[in-house]
């Protein structure tokens, strides 16, 4: 039954996050399959994780999973009870994340970030809070294909934008958290060229 409906969601996923590649390459100013080609899509390898979150009504302001961004092209979010996930802004300020009821929240990963060389941002995102009832969140990253090495794309590394990051391909991002995605700590950091 879960099987099922995990399959079910994971097929029609498929349609989004074509739809998304497009979207975003055009934005990008470039050919409508050129994150499809970048990260070899149509074999993208694809993980699932469930996070459990306790009821616990005495922890207010305690961290329930910790800063982190996630490897990938994008990252899909669904909830059972709305609230408690958190973004850091650019500016550097926590904003709560609301999802509507029926909605899926779509993050950028971490491969998309360098491939556009900082273009396109994955945010660092926390847990925090305090539920009167369970939570339940189903977290799936849509990544390139398993061995695919993104670095970079030339179209967006100039004199005013210089390389930012080593290349990585999608199991080092998944690596670098032991295969587990739960525990993942920012990966980009690690890959991140420090600038002068
Ligand atoms: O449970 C949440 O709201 C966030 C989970 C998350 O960021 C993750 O699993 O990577
Ligand atoms: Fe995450």
């Amino acid at each position: 039954m879960y099987r099922e409906a995990l399959g079910e969601y994971q097929t029609k996923f498929h349609d989004v996050k074509l739809g998304l590649a497009r979207a975003m390459s055009l934005n990008l100013g470039q050919e409508v399959s050129y994150i499809e080609n970048a990260f070899s899509l149509e074999s993208g390898l694809d993980v699932a994780a469930m996070n459990f979150y306790p009821p616990n009504l005495n922890s207010k302001g305690t961290i329930r999973l910790a800063d982190h961004t996630d490897p990938g092209f994008i990252i899909s979010l669904v909830q059972n009870l709305d609230g408690g996930l958190q973004i850091l802004t650019h500016q550097g300020k926590w904003v709560n994340v609301h999802i509507p009821p029926n909605a899926i929240l779509i993050q950028v990963g971490e491969h998309l970030e360098v491939l556009t060389n900082g273009k396109y941002k994955s945010r660092i995102h926390h847990v925090t809070g305090n539920y009167k009832a369970k939570r339940i969140t189903l977290v799936t990253l849509h990544g390139p294909s398993a061995d695919k090495f993104v670095a970079p794309a030339q179209e967006f590394v100039d004199d005013s934008h210089p390389l930012a990051y080593r290349g990585m391909t999608y199991s080092d991002g998944l690596k670098s958290n032991d295969n587990h995605e739960i525990e993942v700590q920012s990966c980009t950091a690690q890959h991140r060229i420090l600038l002068p």
